[in-house]
């Protein structure tokens, strides 16, 4: 067990490499699946979520062979292996192996997904898309069994916009016989990563990244290569570490308009955002202005972002109210920031951030991924060290995060946790 440290107040400078986005990949391994032949993923990011994919794919059967930033998967060999339990509880991408699974076998027994805990996480919209095509879907101590006779298109209506209903759809209906239409579908970059890997391995899908997606079945599909886009949260995130301890900082290798309500709420705060073709250069200043902001569905505010951007408001000079619409309660950060001085209040969906506060290094627990990317962002802002454990959280979606940091001038270095250490977490 490790726990990351860093040293505040040292600004940033410099250009940082966005790697391959953790949302695509985590969809675009298990689409890859499906395929009769191999399939070669590029700019593949180095997490554990990938890591974890890997070897859940092998127990099915499938080889991996990772290069630098490529990942190949041999599909040949693979069946129905069920998946109930273990791997599959470490991460919420392994849902997916349930459309992928279904579509290719026609069955598929996967245990429920873990991932982050942002409150109630349902997947009815998964089980309804799957159950419209054909599947009876049971849910047996723990794990969903999914099985068909033959999947059928179907029209689809999402009563909840969502990215991994949208995604776990398609991969089950691109091999269901006839037309299906997915309605009110999510419209996030990675949806249509997953459908332009999909369409090159020869699905036939169009409309992905709007709310209506259509697909016509097809009877196989084929190995293909595939670069996957930039991580936008990724990128958003170093644009609020520039923004909270910068001075002059190129996020690099990034698609602008993925992030570009971030850079609007950044400008709002008075920091310079500049877009180029592929990167954003962010200006701080000293003295920022307060914002309100509200998560919304792609294109609106991303709430992978909210809990960043909740740490860099505490820098804000007056109050600022976030409110999550996505997930009522992904503000296990709060706590923790307020160990390092931080004065939030929440109510609800919302947080009142009341600037601006002083941060001071203190001894604090990374409760979730993107809680994990709060706390680094305080630390950086802070006075003296701050000490982040459950570090195992920000590895499952932050590419050489140390690396990346120091390159631009942190002070940032990781320890292992001691005997004593250990025990007072397992106490706490
Ligand atoms: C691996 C991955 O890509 N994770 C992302 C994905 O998560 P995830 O795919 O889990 O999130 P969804 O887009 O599915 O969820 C959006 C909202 O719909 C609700 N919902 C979802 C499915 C369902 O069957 N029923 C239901 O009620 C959820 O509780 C949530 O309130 O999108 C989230 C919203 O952008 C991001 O925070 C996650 O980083
Ligand atoms: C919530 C996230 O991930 P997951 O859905 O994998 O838990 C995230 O990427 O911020």
């Amino acid at each position: 067990m490790d726990k990351l440290l860093i040293e505040g107040g040292h600004p940033l400078e410099g250009k940082v490499t966005i790697s391959g986005a953790k949302n695509s990949a985590v969809a675009l391994i298990p689409a890859a699946l499906m395929a009769d032949t191999a399939v070669t993923i590029d700019n593949l990011p180095d997490i554990s979520d990938i890591a974890v994919l890997g070897e859940l794919l092998e127990e099915a059967g499938a080889v991996t062979k990772r290069e630098g930033d490529s990942f190949t998967l041999y599909p040949e060999k693979m069946f129905p292996m069920p998946l109930p339990n273990g791997l599959v509880k470490k991460l919420r991408a392994s849902y997916y192996m349930m459309g992928a699974m279904l579509g290719k076998f026609n069955k598929a027994v996967i245990g429920l997904p873990g991932g982050c805990n942002l409150g109630p996480r349902p997947i009815d919209q998964h089980i309804k898309g799957f159950e419209a095509l054909g599947a009876k879907v049971t849910n047996e101590h723990g794990a969903l069994y999914l099985q068909a006779e033959e999947l059928r298109g179907a029209r689809i209506y999402l009563d909840v916009v969502s990215v991994g209903a949208t995604i776990n759809i398609m991969l089950a209906a691109v091999k269901a016989k006839g037309r299906t239409v997915i309605e009110n579908a999510a419209k996030e970059p990675e949806i249509i990563d997953v459908a332009t890997l999909l369409s090159n391995m020869g699905a036939k899908i169009k409309g992905a990244g709007t709310n209506v997606i259509r697909i016509e079945g097809v009877e196989e599909l084929k190995g293909c290569r595939h670069t996957i886009i930039p991580d936008r949260i990724e990128a958003g995130t170093y644009m609020i570490f520039a923004a909270a301890a910068g001075s002059s900082v190129t996020i690099d290798n990034i698609i602008p308009l993925h992030v570009e309500s971030l850079s609007s709420k950044l400008r709002e705060m008075g920091v310079g955002v500049e877009a180029g073709d592929d990167s954003v250069h962010i200006e701080t200043q000293e003295k920022l202005e307060p914002v309100d902001i509200k998560t919304l569905v792609y294109p609106g505010f991303a709430t992978d972002l909210q809990q960043p951007v909740t740490a860099l408001l505490t820098k804000a000079e007056g109050s600022s109210m976030i409110t999550d619409t996505i997930y009522n309660a992904r503000f296990k950060q709060v706590d923790e920031l307020r160990r390092m001085g931080a004065s939030i209040k929440v109510d609800g969906r919302s947080a009142l951030v009341y600037g601006r506060t002083a941060l001071q290094g203190a001894k604090v627990r990374a409760t979730d991924l993107r809680g994990g990317a709060a706390l680094v962002t305080a630390g950086l802002m802070a006075e003296g060290v701050t000490e982040i454990t459950d570090v195992f959280h920000i590895d499952r979606g932050y590419s050489s995060l140390e690396e990346k940091l120091k390159n631009l001038g942190a002070v940032i270095w990781r320890e292992q946790l001691t005997e004593a250490e250990i025990q007072e977490i397992q106490n706490s």
